[in-house]
C-alpha cells in the first residue's frame, strides 16, 4: 500500500523516490499567463431560465464542441454543503494511515483507498485517491461509502444527490443540442454508473518533476469535478499545449468525457487533462464520472452527417477495458475508433 501523504512527510528535494520522478511530462506553456486561453463558462441558472436558455444552450455546445470542458457557475449546490464536504474529506484524508487502510484498495480491484499497482517499475502519481461506485446499488462494495465514518458518508450522500440532478440536467440539454431524444439519454443515464474519485496531493519539493495525476480523458459521459480547496493545479491539453485552468470560486469544472464524445460521434470531444502539485499547499479534489448504465451500448447517436466513427460497446465491457490498461491521454477512446479505410481517389 502506496500513501503519497506518508512519502511527502519525508521527501526532500533529493529524495524523491525514483518511481514518482516523470520526466516524460510534456511541459506547461511558458507564454504570459495573460495570453492563457480561458475555459468558457455556463451558468446553470440561465440554461434553467425560460428567458435565457436559449442563447445557454447555445454556449453550452459551443463549449462542448471546442472544448469539451466548462466551468460551471450558479449550480444551485449550497455554499453550506459545500463547505461541509471540504472539512469532511480532509479530516478523511487527515486519519492516520491505518484507518484508511481499512478502506484499503484490494488486489486486482480498482475501488477503494489506494493506487492501481501493476507493477514494481510502474511510474506513480503524487497523490493519493479513493475511488468508489455509488450507482447501482447493486455494485456499491459494503466495506467503501457504506462504512465511511457517517458523517462523511451523509455529506458525499447529499452532495452526490446535488450533482446527480445537474447531471441529468446537463444531460437533457446536451440531448437536446445533439438533437437525441431527451428519452434516450434519461434512459441511459437516470439509473447510470456513477462513480466518485477524492483526490489528495500533498505538497512537494520539486512539484515539476513529479505529476499528481497523469495525462487522461475521462472515460465518462460527463464528470463533475470539485476543487475542494480552491488550490489550483488542474491543466488542460488544448490545441497540443498543457495550460493551467484557473480557479473559480464555488464554480464546477464540467468535463465531456470519451463517452459523450463516442455518442456525438466525435462533435463533442473529451479534453486531455492532468493535475499538478503545489511545493507548499496540499490540495484535494472531487471528481464524480456519470456514465451509461452497465447493460447499455455505447455507439455514436448522432451518424447523420457523417458514418459512425466509433464501434459500439457495452459498457459492461467498455468499464473492465478501460481498468485494464493504465491511464494514458486519450489511448482507451482510439481503440473504439473504427480505422479509417483509404479509398482510392477517382479523380486521379
Ligand atoms: O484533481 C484534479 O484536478 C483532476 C482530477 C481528475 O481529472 C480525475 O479524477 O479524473
Ligand atoms: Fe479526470
Amino acid at each position: 500500500m502506496i500513501s503519497v501523504k506518508e512519502i511527502a512527510k519525508t521527501s526532500t528535494k533529493l529524495t524523491i523516490p525514483q518511481n514518482f520522478i516523470r520526466l516524460d511530462q510534456e511541459p506547461s506553456s511558458t507564454c504570459d499567463p495573460s495570453t492563457f486561453p480561458t475555459p468558457p463558462t455556463i451558468d446553470m441558472t440561465r440554461l434553467l431560465s425560460p428567458k435565457h436558455s436559449h442563447s445557454e444552450l447555445l454556449n453550452l455546445h459551443s463549449a462542448c464542441e471546442r472544448w469539451g470542458l466548462f466551468q460551471l457557475v450558479n449550480h444551485g449546490v449550497s455554499c453550506s454543503l459545500l463547505e461541509k464536504l471540504k472539512r469532511e474529506t480532509e479530516e478523511f484524508f487527515e486519519l492516520p494511515l491505518e484507518e484508511k487502510m481499512k478502506f484499503g484498495m484490494k488486489s486486482g480491484e480498482v475501488e477503494g483507498y489506494g493506487t492501481v499497482v501493476r507493477s514494481m517499475e510502474q511510474k506513480l502519481d503524487w497523490g493519493d485517491r479513493f475511488y468508489f461506485i455509488n450507482n447501482p446499488l447493486s455494485r456499491r462494495k459494503p466495506h467503501l461509502l457504506p462504512n465511511l465514518p457517517s458523517s462523511l458518508r451523509n455529506v458525499l450522500e447529499s452532495y452526490l444527490r446535488e450533482t446527480k440532478k445537474i447531471a441529468m440536467a446537463l444531460f437533457r440539454m446536451i440531448a437536446e443540442n445533439l438533437k437525441i431524444e431527451v428519452k434516450k439519454m434519461e434512459e441511459l443515464f437516470e439509473d447510470g454508473m456513477e462513480a466518485m474519485r477524492m483526490s489528495y496531493y500533498p505538497p512537494c519539493p520539486t512539484p515539476e518533476l513529479v505529476v499528481g495525476l497523469r495525462p487522461h480523458s475521462d472515460a465518462s459521459g460527463l464528470t463533475i469535478l470539485n476543487q475542494l480547496n480552491g488550490v489550483e493545479g488542474l491543466q488542460v491539453k488544448k490545441d497540443g499545449i498543457w495550460f493551467p485552468v484557473s480557479f473559480i470560486p464555488d464554480a464546477f469544472i464540467v468535463n465531456i468525457g470519451d463517452i459523450l464524445e463516442i455518442m456525438s460521434n466525435g462533435l463533442y470531444s473529451s479534453i486531455e487533462h492532468r493535475a499538478r502539485v503545489d511545493s507548499e499547499k496540499e490540495r484535494m479534489s472531487i471528481a464524480v464520472f456519470y456514465n451509461p448504465r452497465f447493460d447499455a451500448e455505447i455507439s455514436p447517436l448522432t451518424t447523420f452527417q457523417n458514418p459512425p466513427l466509433f464501434t459500439n460497446i457495452l459498457m459492461e465491457d467498455y468499464f473492465k477495458d478501460f481498468f485494464t490498461q493504465s491511464f494514458n491521454g486519450k489511448s482507451h477512446l482510439d481503440r473504439m475508433k473504427i480505422p479509417t479505410t483509404h479509398q482510392p481517389n477517382p479523380s486521379t
